[in-house]
């Protein structure tokens, strides 16, 4: 048994998120843990809200609530989202909480000791009718580098180039639109990534079992060259900068920035996590308490790999603690929404709630990694999600636990069968599946989701082809025995698809397994050579045919949801 620390991206609070967000984190995040507890490993699966920058204050603001209230709301609406799609999070904390300040802070101190952390004084855009700085997306102008007027003082969403406020062209306040703003000179901490360039470098060389959308995003980012970065703001909300046990001087104003404190939130959730249970987090995170066993992955959107593999190590070396590292680090491309992006500003696309709205998690849980935008950005269509929801869940896998069921409680007395012995056709389907499970498993292990998705398609689509041949209601008018072979062959298969259909859909799972009565400490990953599989329910034990698994998805509800959701 080994032990899997799984972390996955934080989604931001600024409002519920949307099906990409899901499908580039937390879900393929979920889909492994949920597969490496079924092998029976030890398996820590932390997530959290990301809830400090301006993006949160300027929401709140939006929304007309005070930011606390805001970020309070915006937290329980994306908990509960995660549950409906079944996120089988050990902990969902949030970045605001008190363990991540402690722990913010703390990192803060131990890397100026270090000698990585100086306050300087650099120039800042202050509004003078606002009587403030602005940061980041406080500041609107026009980008320097494609003319975008536009443009925010974090990044440019036009040209996409990350940009500092001071940097825009006419800058104007987002708060009161005046554009009675200057460069003011103010202090900040800078944070000096230069002086760890070899060590992070090192670590990503020595870091060969990432996938390649990783490694290259790594080493773009090193061969520019590490900047300093400022990792404080001029922000109430957020966590304060702290020197000798009080707030920094100078400092009243400003907290650190967002990206410094999120990924702490790894760390700082697993305490939160350990709070409420008792549990030890320290044996998951930390060499000196027992973590040199634990293998730690992180999953995400490839605009979040750079801090991953750049940003946050720089924090954990740079502070000569024996603080756990990444060991996998699985990034996606995107999910695109007709040709553009889904958005969350812009409300572009399908959002978790209302996706539960039109169905069950499954049916998205599995058209999401089926088509994982693991090699590239992956288009989502209504058009296409409905083929392959009615192609593989209804037609496929749905029909053919639905037909054999079926037949054995009108045929069979609702029970597994007894009598007969397999012959040629029980042979074959037992090869290709040995074959199949071979593939289905290194996948899952190497993180590959189409892959995993494809091969479990693959072994449901034997299944039906064995029922085809074997076609026990046939056998059944002149050889019961034969008959029964068929049925209990696939009543067998029913039952180990859907233990291999777990991690991807968890509920329709569960379904199949509760109708065949497939006790729980059998649900586990099987091995490929147990030919014990096609044997495993007990003869004459009683099932019941569970309803209807999947609904096809109609031509109406794709015209519906299109109009809806302005697709195409
Ligand atoms: N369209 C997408 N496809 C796949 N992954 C995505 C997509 N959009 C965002 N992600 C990933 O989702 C995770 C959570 O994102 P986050 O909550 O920060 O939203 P975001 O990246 O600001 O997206 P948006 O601007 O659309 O709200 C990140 O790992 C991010 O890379
Ligand atoms: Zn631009």
């Amino acid at each position: 048994m080994a032990r899997y620390l799984i972390t996955s991206a934080l989604p931001y609070i600024n409002g519920i998120k949307h099906l990409g967000n899901l499908a580039g984190s937390m879900l393929p995040s979920d889909v492994h843990a949920r597969f490496r507890r079924l092998q029976g490993h030890e398996v820590l699966f932390i997530c959290a809200t990301d809830e400090h920058g301006t993006p949160a204050e300027l929401a709140a603001a939006e929304a007309g609530q005070d930011v606390r209230e805001y970020c309070d709301a915006q937290f329980r609406i994306q908990k509960d989202a995660c549950d409906g799609f079944r996120l089988s999070f050990d902990h969902f904390g949030r970045s605001s909480n008190p363990p991540n300040h402690e722990l913010t802070q703390h990192f803060g101190e131990v890397l100026e000791k270090n000698g990585l952390i100086e306050e300087r004084v650099s120039k800042q855009i202050y509004s003078i009718d606002d009587k403030r700085f602005l940061p980041d997306r406080y500041v609107e102008g026009t980008c320097p580098v494609c003319g975008f007027e536009r443009a925010r003082g974090d990044q440019c969403d036009n040209c996409q180039t990350l940009l500092d406020p001071i940097q825009l062209i006419n800058p104007r306040s987002k708060i009161s639109g005046s554009t009675n703003v200057e460069p003011r000179d103010t202090a900040h901490l800078f944070l000096k990534q230069p002086v760890m360039q070899d060590r992070v470098r090192a670590w990503v060389d020595a870091s060969t079992d990432w996938p390649a959308l990783a490694r290259s995003i790594a080493y773009k980012w090193l061969d520019e060259g590490l900047i300093e970065r400022s990792i404080t703001r001029d922000l109430v909300w957020g966590i304060k900068v702290i020197k000798d046990g009080e707030v920094r001087p100078g400092f009243e104003n400003k907290v650190y920035y967002v990206w410094f404190d999120a990924p702490i939130e790894y760390i700082a959730s697993t305490i939160e996590w350990s709070e409420a249970t008792g549990n030890d987090w320290k044996r998951w995170w930390r060499h000196t308490d027992g973590a040199n066993d634990v293998t730690y992955i992180q999953v995400m959107g490839k605009d979040n790999v750079a801090f991953h593999t750049v940003s946050f190590p720089v924090t954990i070396m740079g502070s000569d603690e024996p603080w756990k590292l990444v060991d996998r680090l699985k990034a996606f491309n995107w999910v695109t929404w007709y040709g553009g992006k889904f958005s969350t500003s812009e409300k572009r696309g399908i959002f978790m709630d209302q996706a539960l709205e039109l169905l069950p998690s499954d049916y998205w849980r599995w058209y999401l990694m089926a088509n994982a935008p693991e090699s590239s950005d992956a288009a989502f269509t209504l058009e296409q999600f409905q083929q392959t929801i009615n192609a593989d869940l209804a037609n496929v896998f749905g029909n053919f636990v639905n037909r054999i069921t079926r037949f054995a409680a009108s045929k069979f007395d609702s029970v597994v069968p007894d009598g007969g012995a397999p012959g040629a056709h029980e042979e074959k389907l037992a090869k290709e599946f040995a074959e199949r499970l071979a593939a289905l498993t290194r996948a899952h292990e190497q993180m590959e989701f189409r892959k995993a998705a494809a091969e479990l398609r693959a072994i449901w689509v034997a299944g039906n082809e064995y029922l085809q041949v074997a076609a026990p209601w046939t056998a059944l008018k002149t050889d019961r025995d034969a008959a029964a072979v068929g049925v209990r062959t696939g009543l067998n298969a029913a039952a180990i698809f859907g233990i291999l259909a777990q991690p991807f859909i968890p509920d329709a799972a569960k379904t199949v397994l509760d109708a065949l009565g497939v006790p729980e400490a059998n649900r586990t990953w099987p091995k490929p050579d147990d030919a014990g599989v096609w044997d495993a329910l007990p003869r004459n034990h009683p099932i019941t045919p569970p309803d209807v698994l999947f609904k096809k998805i109609e031509d109406e509800q794709v015209a519906e949801w299109a109009a809806r959701f302005g697709a195409g």
